[in-house]
């Protein structure tokens, strides 16, 4: 009974990744699902190596606790000079807030709540979130910024990179990406 209890545990509480990895290892292969893991990619190595360095140091970093009273938005140049560590993040201001902001075009409405799981153990692990919309069923839209201090904060480029770290090949709209 208590296995099977550790067991029902095991399945439902967010673990870090390496947990995660050694947790995967012992699950008998044939029923295992996909883990986070299966999701994680590290960058390739590139020719251009000019910003895939920079990003993967920001995905290594672990977010503060929001509520640090050491937390403070930063100003928009500082939050501009950090936009080539994350890809395809933009800012945008929504109600005088400055914001990170990102859109994808996912292949089906279940693949778009997929990705929202994703970003959800991450979030969950960093204890910093994200804003997430789900529209016309195939469009991810992800705000980030940090809401303890109404502005930016390292805590959202962090997000944001380890959010670029994520496998979405079979999430991903193909045709919508191809022309990207
Ligand atoms: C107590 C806990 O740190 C706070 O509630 C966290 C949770 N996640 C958060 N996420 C974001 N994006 N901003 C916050 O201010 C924030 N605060």
């Amino acid at each position: 009974m208590i296995r099977a209890v550790t067991v029902q545990a095991r399945l439902l509480l967010p673990r870090s990744y390496a947990c995660q990895a050694q947790a995967a290892s012992r699950w008998p292969l044939v029923s295992r699902k996909p883990s986070l893991l299966d999701y994680l990619q590290l960058p390739e190595h590139h020719g251009d190596m000019s910003n895939a360095y920079p990003t993967s140091e920001l995905a290594k970093k672990s977010c503060v606790p929001c509520s640090s009273k050491d937390l403070h938005p930063m100003s928009e140049d500082s939050a501009k000079k950090l936009l080539d560590q994350v890809n395809g993040w933009e800012l945008t201001t929504e109600g005088g807030i400055l914001k990170l902001h990102r859109a994808w075009k996912v292949k089906n409405f279940v693949k778009g709540l997929e990705l929202f799981q994703l970003v959800a153990a991450i979030a969950e692990e960093e204890g910093h979130h994200p804003d997430l919309h789900l529209v016309g069923w195939n469009n991810v839209k992800i705000d980030v910024w940090t809401h303890s201090v109404r502005g930016l904060t390292d805590n959202d480029f962090i997000l944001a990179a380890k959010i670029n770290h994520l496998k979405l090949e079979g999430i991903l709209s193909k045709r919508a990406n191809a022309q990207k």
